[in-house]
């Protein structure tokens, strides 16, 4: 079986330090092929991003160049229907085929939403699900509800090198470093005119003021 291909979603609203950590450590600690980054388009769980789906993917390109092992999937932000997971696995099932393992990449925080998600019971039978570590947000079933909980413990893998022996399935946590770092905190700065420097990559941050982007309203 071919090295696992993970999938990141997410808003990047815009994209920082912690979404290029989450990736790039995931690569190693479980022993990726590679990285696709999915900007959600029209995010159905959420408020309306502050910018344009065009400007995240861009933003996003503009922080993987270079990275070899990242691609960036345009999908999402193209299509106008809402950006349900379930459904952009199955449109990677159509393409990758139904045997090369596939990873989920999801920040604890967006775990411990899993269970609200779209048919979200399927996404499980498409992929697995690989969760990191972020401040704030213990990964433990504890602190998960009841139904995901259960999930959590049936499917929960002892280590990465249960990824490649199936397609999906499978539940693994992995530590990242940490990074209290938000889009909520970046947007926050640069509304109120503060330096977001170091936050994000200075690429994305030209990009930002070029644009005028996350000024206040
Ligand atoms: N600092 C971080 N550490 C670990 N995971 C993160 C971090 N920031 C975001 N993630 C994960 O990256 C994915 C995409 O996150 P998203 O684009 O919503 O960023 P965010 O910083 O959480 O944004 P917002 O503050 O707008 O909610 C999610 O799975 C999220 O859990
Ligand atoms: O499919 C769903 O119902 C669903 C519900 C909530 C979040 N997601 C996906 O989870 C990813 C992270 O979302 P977010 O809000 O943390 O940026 C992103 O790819 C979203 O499209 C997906």
């Amino acid at each position: 079986m071919s090295e696992p291909l993970a999938i990141f979603g997410g808003t990047f609203d815009p994209v920082h330090f912690g979404h290029l950590r989450l990736a790039e450590e995931s690569i190693a600690h479980l022993g990726l092929g590679g990285v696709r980054w999915l900007p959600a388009g029209n995010p159905p769980h959420r408020g309306v991003p502050q910018v344009t789906g065009e400007q995240r993917l861009a933003m996003v390109r503009l922080a993987t160049a270079g990275n070899l092992r990242f691609t960036v999937d345009a999908a999402e932000v193209e299509a106008s229907a809402p950006s349900y997971t379930v459904h952009t696995l199955e449109r990677l099932r159509c393409e990758l085929g139904g045997v090369r393992p596939l990873v989920l990449l999801v920040g604890a925080d967006a775990f411990a939403g899993l269970a609200g998600w779209h048919r979200w019971r399927d996404i499980l039978e498409l992929a697995h699900i690989a969760v990191s570590h972020r401040p704030g947000f213990p990964v433990e079933a504890a602190s998960l509800p009841a139904e995901l909980a259960a999930v959590f413990q049936q499917r929960r893998l002892a280590d990465a090198s249960g990824l490649c022996s199936a397609p999906g399935g499978g539940i693994v946590t992995f530590a990242m470093t940490q990074l209290a770092i938000s889009a909520t905190q970046i947007r926050k700065l640069l509304a109120n005119g503060l330096s977001a420097r170091y936050l994000l990559p200075d690429a994305v941050l030209d990009y930002i003021r070029a644009h005028s982007l996350y000024r206040n309203p």
